[in-house]
């Protein structure tokens, strides 16, 4: 399986919103806006919680991605850096 570290998917997510490229999912999710993304990072928040609690340790590792690209989109659209979150870590 293709891995990519979390700094690549930052970087890959602010070039296509920028961008704007046709077929992404991030630009299409960063032109719907916060409202819409955070309903995003709600709904995958809870189904790491609901994996966590009730399916396998990869379909929980699944989920967790799913709310970390999430996550990553609402920052692009925000404008934030990854220095912006890791300085409060
Ligand atoms: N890592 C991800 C990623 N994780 C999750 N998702 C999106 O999140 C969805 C999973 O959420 P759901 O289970 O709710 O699926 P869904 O019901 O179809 O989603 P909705 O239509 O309800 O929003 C997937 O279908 C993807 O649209 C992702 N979309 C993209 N990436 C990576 O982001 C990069 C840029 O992707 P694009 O912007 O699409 O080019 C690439 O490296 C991708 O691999």
């Amino acid at each position: 399986m293709a891995q990519k570290t979390f700094e690549e998917l930052f970087n890959e997510l602010q070039r296509k919103a920028a961008a704007g490229e046709p077929g992404s999912r991030t630009a299409e999710l960063v032109g719907l806006g916060v409202h819409a993304i955070g309903k995003k990072v709600v709904e995958e928040a809870a189904e790491v919680w609901m994996a966590a609690e009730h399916e396998s340790d990869e379909r929980t590792a699944e989920e967790i991605s799913q709310l970390l690209y999430h996550l990553q989109v609402m920052m692009v659209a925000r404008g934030l850096t990854l220095e912006d979150v890791y300085a409060h870590l």
